[in-house]
């Protein structure tokens, strides 16, 4: 037998040290108390009183500094973890709802209130008591084809954020009944503290449906053998789930009416976890309702996707809106070296009066040291960087978009699919290269373009220190076909008008 096992044990194990810290500081991410992102150094631990430079320049630090940079290495299900903390609110959309595959049997019709779907009261007063007033763009659509009879299948795309967990925690919960003392709804969730989280969201919706019991089955949660799980709705990993449904018996898959994937996209990163799902998925009886969640949608997701849910399952699709540079304007400075890149941001804050900025670095190094500069020159900065853990980073952010701090500096990998949307100033202290060290215009766009609905206009300054920054800088210049203007940083009038 192949230790799928103890494969799946092994990395739910990497991130169960956090759980703890995961539901204590939950509050956290709302952004009531956190010391973290004041003052960098505190935060990091790093509490050295002058910051002497980090000796490689940065993009030399990005493609030959491996050590630095692959510290900042964040994980998908962290990203992931991470997306859901900090929202606490839909991210709205202008995209259209795309279905790419119609059930004959269900047709499609959306709603734009929730008491047209006729819930259970317990259930609708819980929506409510969320703060949810009316379905987000994924929900009209989705919703009623989720809740009619006969229940249909379902694979559903659409960006973190856009209401897909609330989507398929209301179906579990409409179609839930608590006089049977059998689990009746199976979630899987690729990671220990995702399954929390999905938790969380269901136990504040069924605040009002009483006799409702949610359980978990997850890493260490052990149910002894032969004993039956009397939870009503079941939360778990693809590992435990099914020790507890096929090894042990502990759960009859056959009672299953309602069966969810979330983060498939997640989930399929792990072999182990791709051949424990559709294991679980063959022992559901045909009539169960299955459905699966996805953030992203690619043919790797897609063919898992069609494995896992038969039956010519309905496919929706939220697009991502576009961004593009359209209303940015960009300029590059050159520098001679990192403490003159330094004094260049410096004159740049000191010149123009700047909202909310982030600033790029390309190694957790390098953004430490920048942050520790620019705390002693007064400015109130967060810092935000691998060396934090998620609740942490969940939370400099979410304090940032509150505008409690200026000036969000940090790497990369830790910053990437975080959206705080007023940032008018983009600091590239680094400009963004891949692992191998070639420019990444994916990246570049994604840190300083705009979608169509935030169109204000933007700033992007480049620091460029070398040759081979400026070949990084004109490839970019190029992809894109958008002249970066040169900017000379001890020209104080030449600062001063780009900025009106
Ligand atoms: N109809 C709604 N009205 C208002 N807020 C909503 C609605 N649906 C969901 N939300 C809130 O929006 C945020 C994102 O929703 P949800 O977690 O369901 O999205 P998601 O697509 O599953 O994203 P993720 O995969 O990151 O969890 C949550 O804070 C949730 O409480």
């Amino acid at each position: 037998m192949a230790d799928w096992g103890a494969e799946v044990d092994a990395q739910e194990n990497s991130l169960s040290s956090k759980v703890e810290k995961l539901t204590v500081t939950a509050g956290q991410s709302k952004g009531s108390s956190n010391s973290a992102g004041v003052r960098p150094a505190q935060a990091s631990g790093e509490t050295s009183a002058s910051a002497s430079a980090p000796t490689r320049g940065a993009e030399g630090g990005a493609a030959g500094g491996a050590s630095e940079e692959s510290e900042d290495k964040v994980s998908k299900e962290e990203e992931s973890l991470l997306r859901k903390l900090i929202h606490s609110k839909l991210v709205s959309t202008k995209a259209d709802l795309e279905v790419l595959q119609k059930d004959p049997n269900s047709p499609l019709y959306s709603v734009k209130t929730f008491e047209a779907l006729n819930l259970k009261r317990e259930l609708l007063m819980g929506v409510y008591d969320m703060g949810f007033n009316a379905p987000s763009k994924i929900q009209e659509t989705a919703l009623p084809a989720l809740l009619a009879d006969p229940p249909a299948n379902m694979i559903a795309q659409s960006q973190s954020g856009t209401g897909k967990t609330a989507a398929f925690v209301l179906t579990m919960l409409s179609r839930v009944d608590p006089s049977k003392n059998y689990p009746q709804c199976l979630c899987l969730a690729p990671t220990y503290e995702l399954a929390l989280q999905t938790g969380e969201v269901t136990k504040k919706m069924a605040k009002h449906m009483t006799n409702v019991r949610i359980g978990f089955s997850v890493r260490g949660k052990r149910i002894p053998h032969g004993q039956k799980c009397t939870d009503h709705i079941l939360i778990g990993t693809p590992g435990t789930v099914s020790d507890w449904c096929l090894k042990f018996k502990s759960v009859d898959l056959k009672k299953i009416v309602v069966f969810v994937l979330d983060e498939a996209d997640v989930m399929i990163a792990t072999q182990g976890h791709q051949d424990q799902s559709v294991r679980i998925k063959r022992g559901l009886s045909s009539s169960c309702q299955m459905l699966l969640f996805s953030a992203t949608y690619d043919e790797d997701v897609m063919k898992f996707a069609q494995a896992i849910i038969p039956n010519n399952p309905i496919i929706i699709k939220l697009r991502r809106d576009e961004e593009s540079l359209d209303n940015i304007k960009q300029y590059y400075i050159e520098c001679k070296d990192i403490d003159d890149k330094y004094q260049a941001v410096s004159n740049l804050y000191a010149t123009i009066s700047i909202g909310q900025s982030m600033i790029f670095c390309a190694t957790r190094k390098t953004a430490h040291w920048l942050a520790e500069k620019m705390t002693q020159e007064g400015h109130a900065v967060a810092l935000l960087s691998g060396d934090l853990d998620i609740t942490q980073r969940a939370a400099i952010i979410n304090r940032f978009r509150d505008g409690k701090e200026k000036v969000l500096i940090t790497t990369n990998v830790t910053a990437r699919g975080i959206d705080v949307t007023q940032v008018t100033v983009v600091v590239n202290f680094d400009l963004p290269v891949t692992m191998e060290g070639r420019p990444d215009c994916e990246t570049y766009l994604h840190r300083i373009g705009r979608t169509g609905r935030f169109g204000k206009t933007g700033l992007a300054i480049n620091m460029v220190d070398n040759k081979r920054s400026y070949s990084t800088l004109k490839t970019i210049e190029q992809h894109f076909g958008k002249t970066i203007e040169k900017l000379d940083a001890k020209d104080v009038d030449a600062i001063e008008k780009i900025s009106t």
